[in-house]
């Protein structure tokens, strides 16, 4: 029972034994009512001339009728002094409250400076995306790089030398010295030498991927001759991870970064393309055949594959894992792992849903990271039954992503994304604002010498048409001073960020302050009331 409760319970006995008390009185004054003899007790009943009974107390009921008038007296007193404390306190707080006018003025100003900033913020958003995705585009929106691997133990062993040179002044250049003893140049938008590690390799890449959170969609794949280290590249060991986890862990820094003013979810797909079949890596499919997927064309034109499994990632403690048991399901059913996964394309798509929350604008975008089949040619390898097959289906699909690619560099009206799955399923993700980036993979030694210099050459042409020397040359100055206007533009978003995240804590001490005063506010009426509904009820009544 809490303390208004009692109050009311009190003032309800008191009023009934008053009453009581007072219509006793009313009786034994007016109408002459006689005692009935005999009842002596507390108990007494008085009976009047109509016959009828009536309570009423005796001379032994007096002295606790007056305990407890004088008590209830002491409770309303002890209110009444309640009241007066918390009035006072009331008063206080309003004063402090009001007189707190610097506060208030500060928070007024606060709030209008959050609104300034707020639509500053979002017109420097947007400058700085249209100013990252000019940098990236006069990088060019199609770029190569070349990594080539270093010399293994049998090729050591063998004592096969490295065809490949490198000038170290160079870093777009590399230098093959062919069997007739002629050298071929090669230049391309970076070149990684075979003791680049995969931190400069994903430095590289970094700029290219981190346009998926703006709403851009990318590619990225390693193309290039088996054991090139296409799958190093992308995926790398657990102690030396590639391309598909570093920019998994890239995204969720820069996601954490924009936090407060975007929001976003991530989740990742696994599939292969095997003989133009797809399937779905995440998918166990060792207790029933797998589902057969197709890619369909959705209402807004992008290409969907329905069925796909796609996981939602938070993490980047759980997307090891996950990319790690999509790569063990590539090589399920193979009887030469390894060569099964040359033979198949393999692709993680991860699907990024943005929302800023400051406008409400909401982007939906993917990227693409492809280990692509080995590139060699059929008549390296076995070219009877079924691996003939897989590599008629392999050149056929490198050879429609080789086409795609040059008929978007080149701008012709009708790109031929439906000659194969894969490029029907990359559709959306390669031309008009999309990234594309590939890794063209050699191997240094003087045995794949053909393959080297047909990767190379393939890589050039994708190269080549794209990014013509004279607008690589004019573009120099400007992107110089584009890092510098985007450098700056990221300072002025940091000091956005903290104005807005000291105007959030000064908002939560004020609604703290109100929320106070509100319920000491509350407290000293309800007990006004009370206090004063029981005073008047006893003063009155006494
Ligand atoms: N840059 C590198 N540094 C060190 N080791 C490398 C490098 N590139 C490749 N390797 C090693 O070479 C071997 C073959 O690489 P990997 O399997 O990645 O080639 P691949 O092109 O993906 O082959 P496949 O087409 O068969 O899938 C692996 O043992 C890998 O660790």
């Amino acid at each position: 029972m809490d303390g208004y409760q009692m109050m009311e319970m009190l003032s309800e006995e008191f009023h009934r034994i008053c009453l009581g008390s007072s219509k006793k009185r009313s009786a034994l004054y007016s109408t002459g009512c006689e005692k009935v003899n005999g009842c002596t007790n507390s108990d007494d009943v008085n009976v009047d001339v109509n016959g009828v009974q009536e309570f009423s107390p005796g001379q032994g009921q007096v002295l606790p009728i007056l305990e407890k008038v004088i008590h209830l007296s002491t409770t309303v007193q002890e209110l009444k002094r309640q009241h007066s404390t918390l009035s006072g306190e009331m008063s206080g707080l309003k004063t402090s409250f009001f007189a707190d006018t610097e506060v208030i003025n500060a928070l007024q100003h606060l709030s209008e400076d959050h609104e300034r900033l707020r639509l500053k913020f979002l017109k420097v958003s947007s400058e700085r995306k249209q100013l990252y995705n000019e940098v990236v585009e006069l990088k060019g929106n199609i770029r190569v790089f070349c990594r080539c691997r270093p010399l293994n133990m049998v090729e050591i062993g063998n004592g096969l030398g490295s065809v490949i040179e490198f000038d170290p002044s160079q870093d777009h250049e590399l230098q093959v010295n062919c069997s007739d003893s002629s050298k071929k140049q090669f230049k391309f938008d970076h070149v990684f030498k075979p003791e680049d590690n995969q931190e400069a390799v994903f430095a590289q890449t970094k700029p290219v991927v981190v346009s998926v959170l703006d709403g851009y969609n990318v590619c990225i794949f390693a193309y290039g001759q088996t054991g090139t280290g296409k799958t190093f590249t992308m995926e790398g060991t657990e102690g030396n991870r590639g391309v598909n986890y570093r920019t998994l862990e890239e995204l969720f820094r820069a996601v954490e970064d924009r936090r407060g003013i975007m929001r976003y979810e991530l989740s990742v797909s696994i599939l292969e393309v095997y003989n133009e079949k797809i399937k779905d890596l995440l998918v166990d499919s060792s207790d029933e055949p797998p589902k057969k997927l197709e890619i369909k064309q959705a209402a807004e034109g992008t290409q969907e594959v329905p069925g796909l499994v796609e996981i939602r990632v938070y993490s980047t403690a759980e997307v090891w894992e996950i990319l790690r048991s999509g790569s063990r399901a590539r090589s399920v059913g193979s009887t030469s792992a390894n060569e099964l996964s040359s033979r198949s394309h393999c692709l993680l798509r991860v699907t990024v849903k943005g929302e800023n929350i400051l406008d409400g604008h909401t982007t939906r975008s993917h990227l693409w990271m492809v280990d692509l089949a080995g590139s060699e040619r059929v008549g390296r390898i076995d070219v009877e039954g079924d691996r003939l097959k897989e590599s008629q289906f392999i050149n056929k699909s490198l050879s429609a992503l080789g086409d795609v690619i040059s008929a978007l560099a080149s701008k012709t009206a009708h790109v031929p994304y439906r000659n194969s799955k894969l490029t029907h399923m990359l559709q959306s993700s390669l031309g008009g604002d999309c990234k594309t980036l590939m890794f063209v993979q050699v191997s240094p030694s003087a045995a794949d010498l053909g393959e080297t210099l047909c990767s190379l050459n393939f890589a050039s042409r994708v190269r080549g048409i794209e990014n013509g020397p004279a607008r690589k040359q004019a573009d120099v100055s400007e992107l110089f001073k584009y890092k510098q206007m985007v450098e700056k533009l990221k300072q002025e978003e940091k000091e956005t960020r903290k104005l807005q995240d000291n105007l959030q804590s000064l908002q939560l001490k004020l609604g703290a302050r109100e929320h106070a005063y509100k319920s000491l506010q509350e407290k000293v009426w309800t007990n006004l009331l009370y206090g004063y509904s029981l005073s008047t009820s006893v003063s009155w009544r006494c």
